[in-house]
């Protein structure tokens, strides 16, 4: 490749003053997404032993979106979600949550956060829901510890949400007298209770069957429309991305690639078809993730070639090496 984009004495300062003022027009990275994840870092220290579960990763999620975080064990899906939730703190980089800077949060800010900007619904269903509370009761217990409200206004919520979500039968039950299914709707509507900017749910449909996992992805659905909450869902469950619009996958601690679904309508039919397309992720760097199935199908290794065409980049193998 022998592109040039040193200046040259073709380039006249004028034009060199142009792109300068440009450049530093842009708005900030992220600056109108709810959730901005910037080079990111997580590193953990075990008896000596350094372990970079994330390394630098990007991601910037918009309001109002409902959205899947996918990736195999150990990609650095929990430490993120831990990371959102305020439970944990990044190693370096920038994180910002509806206008909060994670890494500047004192104490009595992280605890503000944690009550009033994000809800989340855990795995265990027995992490999300205390058990010798009803339904009910567990729903209101948020807005309770908040001081917000008069008892009954706080019971009408309660009841509103799990009407919502399709428990209101479960009202009165404690959860042990609740089916998985339920247990996870109520939890929900739990994480709903004080109205978050952002619904973090890490792994919710792990303990349950395909077909009651996907009457919760009914009920994130069913939230992310009515109440317009932006919702990420952390699942190793590829099939989530049937479920929701943009689906993002972590690989090594980074975001590596992404799947779009949007509905396109056939110009002469006129009819509806759900098209789901993959990306890659370019990052700020302009570092690319290449699949390793593409990389290892051309044996590409250390070193590409790349080249610049009027609309596309192309990629080969080093054809140098025997
Ligand atoms: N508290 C910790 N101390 C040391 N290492 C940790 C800690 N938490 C996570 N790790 C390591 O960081 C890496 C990412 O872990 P993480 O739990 O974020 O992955 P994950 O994608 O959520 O995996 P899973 O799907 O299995 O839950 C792993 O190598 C893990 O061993």
């Amino acid at each position: 490749m022998t592109t040039d984009t040193s200046p040259t004495s073709s380039t006249s300062l004028a034009e060199l003053e142009r792109r300068a003022k440009t450049h530093g027009a842009r708005p900030a990275y992220g600056h109108d997404a709810l959730i901005s994840c910037d080079r990111l870092v997580r590193i953990f220290t075990t008896d000596g032993v350094e372990v970079q579960a994330l390394q630098g990763l990007d991601l910037l999620v918009e309001e109002g979106e409902l959205m899947a975080l996918v990736g195999a064990s150990g990609s650095g899906k929990s430490t993120l979600m831990n990371i959102l939730a305020g439970l944990d703190e990044p190693t370096a980089g920038a994180a910002k949550v509806a206008g909060c800077d994670l890494l500047t949060m004192g104490a009595k800010e992280r605890l503000r956060y944690r009550r009033d900007v994000v809800g989340f619904v855990w795995q265990q269903t027995a992490r999300n829901l205390l058990p010798y509370l009803t339904a009910a009761q567990n729903v209101a217990l948020p807005m309770q510890l908040r001081g917000r409200g008069r008892s009954r206004d706080r019971a009408a919520r309660a009841d509103a949400l799990l009407t919502m979500l399709e428990v209101a039968h479960c009202r009165d039950r404690r959860p042990h007298q609740m089916s998985g299914g339920e247990q996870q709707r109520t939890a929900i509507a739990v994480a709903l209770a004080n109205s978050p900017s952002v619904l973090l749910a890490d792994e919710p449909t792990g303990e349950l069957d395909s077909a009651t996992a996907e009457q919760i992805f009914e009920a994130f659905r069913t939230a992310n429309e009515e109440l317009g909450t932006t919702i990420v869902i952390v699942t190793h469950d590829q099939q989530v991305a049937s479920e929701v619009r943009r689906t993002v996958a972590i690989r090594d601690g980074r975001t590596s690639s992404e799947v779009l679904r949007r509905t396109e309508v056939d110009a002469t039919t006129g009819q509806e078809s759900v098209v789901a397309r993959e990306y890659a992720m370019l990052d700020r760097a302009g570092r690319l993730q290449l699949p390793a199935e593409y990389t290892q199908a051309l044996g590409m290794e250390h070193r590409v070639m790349l080249e610049l065409e009027q609309d596309h980049i192309g990629i080969w193998p080093d054809n140098t090496r025997d």
